[in-house]
């Protein structure tokens, strides 16, 4: 940093918010004590592996924070008025970011000393301090949450599937290894079904592939229309869409299948204008865990019934 060779304006430092109410005669001192230095752009100004000894008050310039994880990365911009440094010097530790002029900037170097000095000449300085840091947390809470959020999203989105809106495949092998390993102990039946949209291909080919979407929709609503909250359904990808009934044994679950196969047979297919589509049908393979039986063992025979409902003709369940 180079020390600054014109005037010191008193004017100027009455107008940071650090001065605010400040009697002039202090500010005098401050004028006095204090250098106003200049820095370049893309100067450290705290470096988190140096201790720091001094507040800085930018009089003119930008400075960057950067963010520790990711020092490419700009966590806040300070400018004209802003300090930096403050923090360290309250509390005696190491500067918690590395903060880096974006310009070239002015500044006005307050010693750690001369602060504590300044605080007993002016306590309202004190207090302009403690505004500066409620407004810092304040900022940084919304930053936490901002990413709270975005992290909340990005699992949401990595669980959804964005067409039908139910969970997909992700979600669902998670979900079965959890309910495989409860029913495993707990000896309670768990049964799953597979369903596949018959002759879709051909539905695309006749009706288009948005329409195809329309179609994918309908059977994921007719199948949350026709099943409990507790159950848990995912769209497994394509055309198949999977079910899980922790606590069904297959006789029960038979019944379900049957009110699905019927409840997407009626369910009414609209395209995105709200006009009326020929239906779809599913066939439907059915199975329950056997004991010892992992997550893949479990589809693989859920997927073995599914085409064996195919073959004998589809709209149908076979177990
Ligand atoms: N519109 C649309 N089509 C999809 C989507 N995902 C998969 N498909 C189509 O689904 C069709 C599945 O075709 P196939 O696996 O041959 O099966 P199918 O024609 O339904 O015949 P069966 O299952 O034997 O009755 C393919 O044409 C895929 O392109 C989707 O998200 N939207």
């Amino acid at each position: 940093m180079q020390a600054e060779n014109t005037t010191k304006n008193i004017n100027l430092i009455a107008t940071m918010p650090l001065f605010e109410g400040v009697p002039l005669n202090v500010l005098h001192w401050v004028n006095e004590r204090c250098e106003i230095v200049r820095v370049f752009a893309g100067q450290t100004l705290l470096d988190p592996a140096r201790r720091n000894d001094a507040v800085y008050i930018i009089i003119s310039g930008f400075a960057q924070v950067r963010n520790p994880g990711q020092e490419d990365q700009a966590l806040a911009y300070l400018m004209e008025g802003q300090c930096v440094g403050e923090m360290s010097v309250i509390d005696g530790g190491q500067p918690s970011a590395r903060v880096v002029a974006d310009s070239d900037c002015k500044l006005l170097v307050i010693e750690s000393a001369t602060l504590w000095e300044l605080i007993g000449m002016a306590p309202v300085v004190a207090r302009n301090l403690m505004r500066t840091l409620s407004s810092r947390l304040r900022y940084d809470n919304e930053v936490i949450l901002e990413s709270l959020r975005m992290q909340r999203a990005f699992e949401h989105d990595a669980r959804v599937d964005p067409l039908t809106g139910m969970h997909n495949r992700r979600w669902l092998c998670e979900m079965l290894d959890r309910q495989i390993q409860r029913c495993s102990i707990s000896g309670e039946a768990l049964s799953i079904l597979m369903l596949d949209v018959d002759h879709f291909k051909h539905y695309n080919d006749t009706h288009g592939h948005l329409a195809g979407d329309c179609a994918l929709q309908a059977v994921a609503q007719a199948i949350r229309s026709g099943l409990r909250v507790a159950d848990t359904t995912a769209r497994f990808g394509g055309e198949e869409f999977v079910a899980l009934f922790p606590g069904v044994d297959i006789a029960a679950a038979h019944g379900i299948a049957e009110q699905l196969r019927q409840a997407v047979r009626e369910y009414p297919v609209l395209d995105f204008q709200g006009r009326s589509l020929p239906g779809v049908t599913v066939s439907i393979g059915l199975t329950a865990l056997a004991p010892g039986q992992g997550r893949d063992q479990l589809l693989n025979a859920v997927d073995a019934a599914l085409y064996r409902a195919k073959h004998a003709g589809r709209d149908r369940i076979s177990e």
